[in-house]
């Protein structure tokens, strides 16, 4: 049985004449915590968005779920996939604020996985799913707030509540603690460790600081220039030696209680 998640090949994608990520290869298996990390500009976002199904790769092969992209109905596949990410770059949330959404009418939306509801599609199950979700991430006095006026720590875990809202088998998450105060970072942490009960789920998580991965992190993989420096299992991985190598300057890596802490070496 192949219990993949997600497959890259030799993945490269390339725009306006040069490769954003080039060659990469990356293996995710069902139940692994992935976490990505490298400097600015060194294709984390554009790798991610190729596992979550919006960017095709130029050349290499991707397999998502065991569905190779470009041979494969992506409309099904995407309802299997969750994708938290802030940036608009990755889900278009404009439509939702402009229609006044609430809270709860964001984590509806992950049903259908549309960026404005379909109202005739979301049944008291669906309610009381999304209700139910808004619980675990800890913001179940928000369900009839407007989205909008969320802060950015409350938008942080109802997106995570609207990703996991399809059951997703893989769970892809871009920079979901850019502009998170400590305790709404912590609260965040602590709800994506929290995942890690769920049978089978597969996440890989793209941050920038080495403080914000979570204790239950199984794997990591570094990205420099493009492409990949190095990945497997955290313990290896999450090196003083390699992360000094990934961002160009001597770091000491400390690690308490299953979480990182980085600081010049
Ligand atoms: N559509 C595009 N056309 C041209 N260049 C692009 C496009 N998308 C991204 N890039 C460039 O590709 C490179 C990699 O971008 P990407 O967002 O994947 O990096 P990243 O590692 O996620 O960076 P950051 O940590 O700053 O978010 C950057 O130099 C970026 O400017």
């Amino acid at each position: 049985m192949n219990d993949s998640a997600l497959e890259l090949h030799g993945v490269s994608v390339r725009a306006v004449g040069r490769a954003l990520v080039s060659d990469v290869d990356l293996t995710v298996r069902k139940g692994e915590h992935w976490v990505v990390l490298g400097p600015n500009g060194a294709g984390k976002t554009t790798m991610l968005s190729v596992a979550a199904t919006v960017r095709h790769p130029t050349s290499g092969t991707a397999r998502v779920l065991g569905k190779q992209l470009g041979k494969v109905d992506l409309r099904e596949l995407r309802r299997h996939i969750g994708l938290v990410a802030a940036s608009q770059r990755l889900v278009d949330e404009s439509l939702l604020e402009e229609e006044g959404a609430t809270a709860k009418t964001v984590v509806l939306t992950g049903h259908t996985g549309t960026s404005a509801p379909l109202w005739e599609q979301y049944g008291p199950a669906e309610h009381a799913k999304a209700e139910g979700l808004l619980a675990d991430l800890g913001c179940k006095d928000l369900a009839d707030r407007l989205f909008v006026v969320c802060s950015q720590g409350e938008r942080a875990r109802v997106r995570v509540a609207r990703a996991l809202m399809a059951d997703p088998e893989i769970l892809l998450l871009d920079e979901p603690f850019a502009g998170l105060d400590l305790p709404a970072r912590e609260d965040l942490i602590e709800a994506l460790e929290e995942l890690a009960a769920r049978p089978g789920l597969a996440t890989v998580l793209v941050t920038h600081h080495l403080e914000e991965v979570p204790a239950t992190t199984t794997h990591a993989l570094l990205m420099r220039d493009a492409r990949v420096l190095a990945g497997g299992p955290v313990d290896e991985t999450l090196t003083g030696e390699l992360l000094s190598e990934c961002f160009g300057r001597p770091l000491r890596i400390d690690r308490h209680d299953g979480r990182f802490y980085a600081r010049r070496g």
